[in-house]
Formats: structure tokens, sequence, C-alpha cells
């Protein structure tokens, strides 16, 4: 597909979605979206705030990928941008668009810390308290008290948020500071690169010389020999120098499967601090600055209907407040405690779908990618079987009321740890990898039939 074309591809796109949405969900959502540019595969969509944003990404970007291959056979993947982000770029004064030097990166962007995770939209309550006050010395004195800082605990729990906040405030401080927030598994696969291109001296210089590093999950270095040896090293030259390191686990440092003993116990030299479940009146309040910040008008008995609903994972819960808002944005109402339970209700009948078992789940997807239910419950590794296991294990935790050990045991006697594992990497590819969001809906629906 050409540019010439993007028209009459979002007319083919708006009469599909005509058909297939409700009239005011049609108007709220579509209608206020405008088509771009198409460029190398890409189309780039302009929506008018961040929960159109968000409702895009999580309901429309699939059904486009899924129209534009109908329309032309082709693999098109939207990118869907704010019109103020896009207006603000049109205003920037441009010199001479032929010889335009490319902006020099911010230290933002350099460090890839996400704008929103900063200590001012951070919540602090029980289950965060100690973290959020270790987070903040850090911050002011780092590589001196606490070295390195572990900050652990459960799925989307502010792990992530609270460890960028150091960053943030690092380069508030600090502008010119060198601050890198990495994955553990970017950490691997930049190393990996790097031998294979056999760029070890840039990956090392580029590693060593930082002065605040933030590495996230780090759960994910077990059984990765290799780079628990490079990070051996990048870790003795950090601290050594007295530059600040600070990681994230979903579990202390010894109950990391195949970590080095020497890695053990370098990680324990510091603070480690763990952040757990926050209680309703916290949940309520990181709801309530989330409505002030996405300018929603919320009900305090709604928005402590909503935090009541949803009590152990924070990324879950905002997940509830986008939901809540898109379906008072459908029925054309205000939102009421009412209504929010009417918008949560679905989320609720598919934890506890009668009759869904575990043997259910497994034939489903089996079927669905063309492998064995054996192959599901073995311990073959090759990603053609290891991607759908990991798919029917996050099923089989979310439509089904099993426990961790439970689902391991139905899946060949595999440990919890695997399980929780599991359903953590498709959480985080569900953000931003279409082909698997595609996949769990298509599952979804299956299995809801
Ligand atoms: N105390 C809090 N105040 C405000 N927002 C929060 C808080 N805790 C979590 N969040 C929000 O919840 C979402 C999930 O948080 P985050 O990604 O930091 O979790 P995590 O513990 O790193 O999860 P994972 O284990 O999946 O890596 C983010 O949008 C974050 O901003």
């Amino acid at each position: 597909m050409t540019n010439g074309e993007l028209d009459s591809f979002w007319n083919f796109l708006q009469e599909k979605f005509k058909k297939e949405f409700a009239v005011v969900s049609f108007q709220t959502w579509i209608e206020s979206a405008k088509p771009l540019k198409l460029e190398n595969n890409n189309i780039y969509i302009a929506v008018p705030s961040s929960l159109h944003k968000e409702y895009w990404e999580r309901n429309i970007s699939t059904k486009v990928v899924e129209a534009a291959y109908e329309y032309s056979n082709q693999e098109i993947v939207p990118i869907v941008l704010l019109n103020s982000d896009v207006e603000k770029k049109m205003t920037q004064p441009t010199s001479d668009n032929q010889n335009k030097v490319q902006p020099a990166e911010s230290p933002l962007q350099k460090a890839h810390l996400n704008s929103k995770y900063t200590f001012d939209s951070f919540v602090t309550g029980t289950g965060n308290q100690m973290a959020h006050a270790a987070a903040l010395v850090v911050s002011e004195e780092p590589g001196t008290m606490y070295n390195p800082l572990f900050i652990y605990g459960g799925v989307g729990l502010g792990k992530t948020h609270l460890m960028q906040a150091i960053g943030h405030r690092l380069l508030d401080r600090n502008p010119q500071a060198n601050v890198k927030y990495i994955s553990s598994e970017s950490f691997a696969n930049d190393f990996i690169n790097s031998i294979q291109n056999r760029t070890q001296e840039e990956f090392r210089n580029e590693y060593r010389t930082v002065d605040l590093l933030l590495v996230d999950d780090i759960q994910f270095f077990a059984d990765k020999e290799g780079t628990q040896e490079e990070f051996f090293h990048t870790f003795n030259t950090l601290y050594n120098t007295k530059k600040q390191i600070v990681l994230t686990s979903d579990r202390l440092p010894n109950e990391i499967p195949k970590l080095q003993e020497r890695l053990v116990s370098r990680f324990k030299w510091g603070l480690s601090v763990d952040i757990t479940a926050p209680d309703l009146e916290t949940r309520t309040a990181i709801l309530r600055k989330k409505a002030i910040a996405e300018n929603l008008e919320i009900p305090d008995d709604a928005l402590s209907y909503i935090a009541s609903q949803i009590d152990s994972n924070v990324r879950e819960l905002e997940g509830a407040l986008v939901r809540v808002q898109a379906y008072s944005t459908m029925k054309n109402s205000d939102i009421t405690v009412s209504l929010a339970a009417e918008a949560l209700k679905d989320l609720k009948d598919a934890k506890h779908q009668v009759g869904l078992s575990i043997d259910k789940i497994q034939t489903v997807v089996a079927k669905y990618f063309k492998i064995s239910v054996g192959d599901l419950k073995g311990k073959r590794r090759t990603k053609t079987i290891v991607v759908p296991r990991q798919i029917a294990m996050y099923l089989a935790r979310e439509l089904t009321d099993s426990s961790l050990p439970k689902i391991g045991q139905e899946f060949g006697g595999k440990d919890h740890t695997t399980v929780l594992h599991s359903c953590e990497k498709i959480a985080k590819l569900l953000e931003s990898d279409l082909n698997i969001q595609h996949d769990v809906t298509n599952l979804r629906g299956t299995l809801k039939q």
C-alpha cells in the first residue's frame, strides 16, 4: 500500500468499523481519529487524548492489522500518536528539511525512561512506603548509601515506576548524568549481539561508564550463564567507581533459580526492599491521581468501587479505570457506581467461567497453534512451543481459579515460578506485541463460546 491509497484504505476501514461498532463507540473512537501517513509498513494515526490512545492500542489496533491484510494482503501495523504531540512537532521551527540534522536525543530518550514514571506520579501507601523512601535516598545520594538498591515484589506493583523515578530525579538534578534503564532481557540481547557483531568493547563502554544503571526484572537472568558473567563484571566496575545500581525482581536474589552465588551475594550488599499489594485506600488514591492526570470526572464512590474490585495488581487497576471510562462513553452516561459495576462485570465473569478447565484450555490452545497437548505439557524449548505454552498458562491463570502450583502440575509438573514467569511474560508482550494480542483475543473468544 502507498500513501496515495491511504484515503481509500481509511474509507474502507471506516465502513468496516461502522458495521462492527455501536454508533456511540464509532463516533467516540473512530471518527475522532485521523490517518497521517503510511511509512515502512506502519500506518500513523492521530487521536485526541491519551484515553483514546490506550483504547486504540488495546482494542482497535489489531482490527486495523486484520483490515489492512484484507484490503491489500499486506501487514500494516498502526502507530497511534496524540494530536497534541503531532501538532507540537509540526509547529517546531524547521530550517532546511533536506539537510536537517537529527535532533540530539534528550536525556530521557537516551536513558530510556518513561516520562510518566516519576516520584510525583507515584502514590505512597502501605506496601510501598519503605521502597519509596529508599528510592528517594538513592536518587539524592547515588552510589553511597544503598548500593545496589534491590526492589522486589509481585507483578504490576510499581517496581519499574519507582526505579525509573530515581532516574528522572537524578536527571532533574544533573541533566548531564549518564542514566541507563534496561530490562534484563534487553541487556542479555545486547550482550549476545555484541558477541555476534564483535562489538564487545562498545558494549562494555556503554554499560560500564554510566552514573546510574537500572536493570529491570533481573529474575530473567536465571539460566543465562554468559550474561551473568558479563553482568558480574559490569556490576563490579560500577560498584568500585561508586556508581549507583538499582535492580528489580519478582523475588529475593537467593530465590532466583540458577543465579550465580557471587551475584546473589553482591545483590545483597546494599538494601533489599519489597513492594506488596496496596490496600484499598492506596488503590483509591492511585486511581484518583490517574483520573486527575487524564482529566476524567469520576465521583469518589465510583473510584472506591473500582479500587475494591481489583486488589492485587496496579496495572490491572489502571486497566479497569480505562474500561469504565470507555463504557461510560459508549453508553453516553456519567460514571456512577452502578455503571462501573456493569462495566467490570465481564471482567469478573471472565475469571469465573463455569466449567472451564485447564484441560479444555490446553486442548483449545494446542489446536489453535497446531501442536499437541503433549507439547504444551512437555519440556521442549523451541519458540513454536514455548510461546503457546506460556499463553496457555496465562489463560489458565486468567480464566480459572487454579493456583500457580496447580497450573504447574497440570503442565507436566512445572514449578510455580515457571508459571508465574510465563504469565508475566505474556502480560508484558500483550502491551506491545500485536500478534500475541491477536492470538490471545482469538483464544479467549473461542474459550468463552
Ligand atoms: N504506587 C503507585 N502509584 C502510581 N502508579 C502506580 C503505583 N504502583 C504502580 N503504578 C502504576 O501501575 C503500572 C504498573 O507498574 P510497574 O510497571 O512499575 O509494575 P512492576 O512492578 O514493574 O510490574 P512487573 O512485575 O510486571 O514488571 C504502571 O502504570 C505504574 O505507573
